[in-house]
């Protein structure tokens, strides 16, 4: 389990992260969701003592980093794939960070087969596609066999086909009962891959729930009707105090409703249907209005939702 309890970060006058607390449980992909520049790097090389919190602390199964006995073993981290030496084999790569760290070497091929890199072993990391580097920093990560991990935008800059086994792979090691804490700026990327998410916007918490609970609350209603009735409907609506659209002669967007609201109104006006669809506004658009500047947001979203003020700021 990792528990941030407080967290703040300033650099000068720069306040990276600010009053952050959240809990990350076993068994499960927890994102960690927020915007470029949200603070999520931050966070995470403060989990892993990396830099020091101006306030507030990390608690990984109890401890602060610097506590632990054994922190490969502990804590395994991907933080930049590119963080290799471009002449050395994987294997001498991951041979040495078990060296130094005490882990016994037939560990290195075990881990270099998990992540499918056993045929490469021997090649230069340095020569090594962006695909075949995360691959390897998770090797590094797994190297200990921790039972707590941490990625950071693990996805970046990845093809289909490398974005579908990271995915699959940071499933995998949750379902053994591992804590994965993963990163990402993108919510659709998260839907498929976290059950739980922790959501930051300018280094403060927006949102712990589960992600089920933030995409049903993330993505904008609206209700698409087609009626032959459409300019009766759509005074109706407005006297309802809906904001209503109207997108061709039969046809409205009726936002913020749901079709069963609209469905009633137009039974009891005898207003016949062609259509009544509900609609969803794009996910990633609604992430960007709750975590970025100038929006007035309200949330009720899990037990530490907070409430954006129109200086974007939570309180
Ligand atoms: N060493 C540093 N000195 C000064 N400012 C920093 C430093 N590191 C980060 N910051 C600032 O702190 C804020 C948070 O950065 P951080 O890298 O943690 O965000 P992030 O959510 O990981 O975004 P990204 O995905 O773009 O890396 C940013 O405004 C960044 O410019």
């Amino acid at each position: 389990m990792i528990e941030a309890i407080g967290l703040t970060k300033r650099y000068g006058s720069k306040v990276a992260v600010h009053d952050l607390s959240f809990t990350v449980r076993p068994g499960r992909v927890t994102g960690f969701l927020g915007p470029n520049g949200a603070g999520k790097s931050t966070t995470m090389r403060m989990m892993l003592g990396l830099d020091r919190p101006t306030a507030g602390e990390v608690r990984i199964d109890g401890r602060r980093y610097a506590e632990l006995k054994h922190p490969l073993r502990t804590v395994g981290a991907l933080l930049d794939a590119k963080w290799v030496h471009p002449n050395r084999s994987a294997r001498a790569h991951l041979r040495w960070m078990a060296r130094s760290n005490g882990i016994p070497e037939r560990r290195v091929d075990e881990v270099l087969g998990m992540v499918g890199l056993a045929d490469v072993a021997n090649r230069r990391a340095g020569g090594f596609s962006l695909g075949m580097s995360q691959r390897l920093g998770i090797a590094a990560a797994l190297l200990g066999d921790p039972k707590i991990l941490v990625f950071d935008e693990p996805v970046n800059g990845l093809d289909p086909e490398g974005i579908h086994w990271i995915r699959r792979f940071m499933q995998g090691l949750a379902a053994e009962g591992r804590t994965v804490f993963v990163s990402s700026h993108l919510l659709s990327e998260m839907a498929l891959t976290a059950e739980e998410l922790v959501v930051i916007g300018r280094g403060e918490l927006i949102a712990q729930c589960s992600t089920k609970e933030f995409v049903d609350n993330a993505g904008t209603q609206a209700v698409l009707v087609r009626s032959p009735g459409a300019a009766q409907l759509q005074q109706l609506a407005s006297d309802q105090g809906l904001r209503v659209r109207s997108t061709d002669v039969d046809t409205l967007l009726i936002e913020d409703a749901t079709t069963e609201q609209i469905g009633e109104l137009a039974a009891e006006h005898r207003i016949v249907l062609h259509e009544l669809t509900a609609q969803r506004g794009s996910l990633e658009d609604a992430f960007m209005r709750m975590t970025g500047n100038a929006v007035e947001y309200h949330t009720n979203l899990g037990a530490q939702a907070t409430e954006l003020t129109t200086s974007g700021v939570a309180r």
